[in-house]
């Protein structure tokens, strides 16, 4: 395992994986990769995000559920209840965010890869960037929806 490195990719946004004795890049990582992440890109930041959509939402639909409808008070709980599930150690980010984010970055337990400013909404853009290397934010409102966000990078 100790060949694999991980690498940005600049033209797909994304991090992969070079393997330094075969020259293979692969996207998925790695079983049992264990190295450092990509070097941070200039003036690019890293986060996972879990995200709970409401009948307000942009999207009001996602990967869990075709049509939803719960209220924005309704989310703004769930994801209090997850902060204090992560908070609590009692369960791990990636975890959660698999199966409980209503983006599609939940099959890569959150990770949204690393991204620079004018890329995300603003208010998710803002919060992330006035986070240090892995805290966790406070409940964050987007047209998405409602958020909770780990800066990883
Ligand atoms: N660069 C990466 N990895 N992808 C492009 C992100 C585009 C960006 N997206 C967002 O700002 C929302 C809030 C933070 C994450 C995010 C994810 C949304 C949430 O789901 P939706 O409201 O779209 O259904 N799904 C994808 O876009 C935008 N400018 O709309």
């Amino acid at each position: 395992m100790a060949d694999w490195e991980e690498r940005w990719s600049k033209s797909r946004n994304r991090v992969y994986y070079f393997n330094r004795t075969t020259n293979e890049s692969v996207w998925e990582k790695p079983t049992g990769f264990s190295g450092p992440p990509a070097a941070a890109p200039e003036g690019k930041v890293r986060a996972s995000h879990l995200l709970v959509k409401h009948a307000e939402s942009r999207r009001p639909s996602s990967w869990r559920e075709q049509n939803i409808t719960r209220s924005l008070e309704e989310a703004t709980a769930i994801i209090a209840q997850h902060r204090a599930v992560i908070s609590s150690g009692e369960a791990d980010f990636a975890t959660l965010a698999r199966g409980n984010s209503d983006c599609s970055s939940a099959k890569e337990g959150g990770d949204l890869g690393w991204f620079g400013k004018n890329q995300m909404q603003k208010p998710f853009e803002d919060a992330t960037f006035a986070l240090k290397v892995g805290e966790l934010s406070e409940p964050v409102f987007s047209d998405s929806g409602v958020h909770i966000i780990l800066r990883t990078g």
